[in-house]
């Protein structure tokens, strides 16, 4: 192993409460969250069991002021038959060659220009800068919606709806939750317009070409299921909405903190960047554009996103609920009780990675075998495995490789908060340094 020199960046506050949940007795124990009584899994096993949720035993399990902005027919509370369709048609449509070929084009673009923005900046803010990127590249997935008016407004509308994701469930004129329910309705309305003006253009021609979006995909397979199981068009809006909160905060949040680690690690920085530079060349020698597998086929690129996504714990569990009693591994969930799985548990503990706190992108060169292993869960796992996984991997792989083939950075103090959700305390301010064969 790499002889790696580095600051200790996690907060001593997130190794406390990691070493308090892994120090109780045994790796599944009960305890109280918030007056509540749950059980949490810090087990791999028993978290794969929770995830693969054979014969639909646990549901989603969200606090609700959450259950209320999503409202019931969100993919993320949806659960059964309805679930698997939807998940299936968007999860193959994400994952599909085509999709990823195009959109390898939009992420180019939209991290171009940012990056060419930097020029004239004194100081950049990364968790600002990543989220223009990956907002962009996400409407135009789900919708098709390029930069211009429409998108200002849908970022604007969307920033104000997720304030609420997080807060009390109170709901009267002036509180969060009735301010982020009201973005809601502003957003939905769009959304329609949409989704109508879509539905209108498709009665009218036969052609049936790749499906362009989120909105065709959900449009086409509710056109061809029969009167009984065709779904309404309020239920697809309401679903590409829900779909921009997984997609919205974690991309960002996974780029920005591979800039933070970096930024620590030169080692890990000097040969990431010798590994891009080399692919930059061969592409400078080569009339073909980039492909998607290009930037996807960079071993140590890769190690360095696992290990981003290792160490981030973006989403840190998922919280589920049992509807009968069952037994995992000798531990009885008793019907009605709520699960935590504890991803972050998992990725942090010494059992499952030598010196757990430590950026080491390495110890996936011994681990590639394992990258599908149960203690590797930053996107989840079972029946609701995040669709977005590849995309996720391809956006910051081209934020990576044009990032560090541009520029140099020097990034200032800045500390990670980990609740409610992962962000940096000052969006994480970089001054950079264009190289001179910037372009
Ligand atoms: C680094 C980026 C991302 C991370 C860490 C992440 C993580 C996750 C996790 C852990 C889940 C499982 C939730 C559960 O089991 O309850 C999930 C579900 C989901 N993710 Fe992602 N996600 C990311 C990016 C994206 C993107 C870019 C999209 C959309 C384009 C997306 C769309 C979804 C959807 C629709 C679900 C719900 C699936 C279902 O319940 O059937 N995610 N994500």
């Amino acid at each position: 192993m790499q002889a790696i020199k580095q600051k200790a960046f996690l907060l001593p506050l997130l190794k406390k409460y990691i070493v308090f949940f892994l120090s109780r007795h045994g790796k599944v124990f009960k305890t109280h969250i918030l007056g509540t009584p749950i059980i949490v899994s810090t087990d791999p096993d028993v978290n794969k069991v929770v995830l693969q949720n054979h014969g639909n035993i646990f549901i989603p399990a969200y606090p609700k002021s959450i259950r209320e902005l999503l409202g019931e027919h969100s993919i993320l509370q949806m659960n059964g038959n309805l679930q698997k369709r939807v998940h299936s048609l968007i999860g193959g449509f994400l994952r599909s060659p085509q999709l990823k070929s195009r959109t390898t084009r939009h992420i180019e673009n939209s991290v171009k220009l940012t990056l060419g923005s930097w020029q004239d900046m004194q100081l950049i803010h990364v968790q600002e800068e990543t989220k223009k990127i990956t907002f962009e590249v996400l409407v135009k997935v789900l919708m098709s919606v390029g930069p211009g008016e429409d998108l200002n407004f849908l970022k604007r509308e969307f920033e104000e709806f997720i304030k609420g994701l997080i807060c009390l469930p109170i709901k009267f004129p002036g509180t969060r939750l009735y301010k982020s329910l009201k973005a809601k309705e502003r957003l939905l309305k769009m959304v329609k317009k949409i989704v109508e003006e879509r539905k209108l253009a498709m009665e009218k021609t036969d052609e049936k070409g790749m499906a362009n979006d989120a909105v065709d995909v959900l449009l086409r397979d509710s056109e061809e299921a029969n009167e009984k199981q065709s779904v309404p068009l309020d239920f697809i809006c309401g679903n590409i909405i829900e779909m921009m909160i997984p997609g919205e905060e974690t991309v960002p949040m996974a780029m920005t903190l591979a800039v933070k680690f970096l930024s620590v690690c030169p080692v890990a920085l000097h040969q990431l960047m010798e590994e891009n530079m080399e692919l930059k060349k061969q592409k400078m020698n080569s009339p073909e554009d980039y492909s998607w597998t290009d930037y996807l086929s960079l071993p140590f690129t890769q190690n360095v996103i696992s290990e981003t996504l290792r160490l981030a714990n973006i989403i840190n569990g998922v919280w589920r609920k049992a509807l009968k009693d069952v037994d995992i591994k000798g531990h009885l969930i008793p019907q009605g009780w709520c699960v935590l799985a504890s991803f972050i548990s998992v990725h942090m503990d010494e059992d499952n990675y030598e010196n757990p706190y430590r950026f080491d992108p390495w110890r996936w060169e011994k681990l590639a075998a394992a990258v599908n292993n149960n203690s590797f869960t930053p996107f989840g796992g079972g029946q609701r495995l995040c669709p977005g996984l590849e995309l996720s991997r391809l956006e910051i792989s081209i934020f990576l490789h044009h990032l560090i083939t541009s520029y140099r950075w020097v990034a200032q103090e800045d500390d990670i908060i980990y609740f409610p959700t992962v962000k940096m305390k000052r969006k994480l301010p970089i001054r950079v340094i264009p190289l001179c064969n910037y372009r």
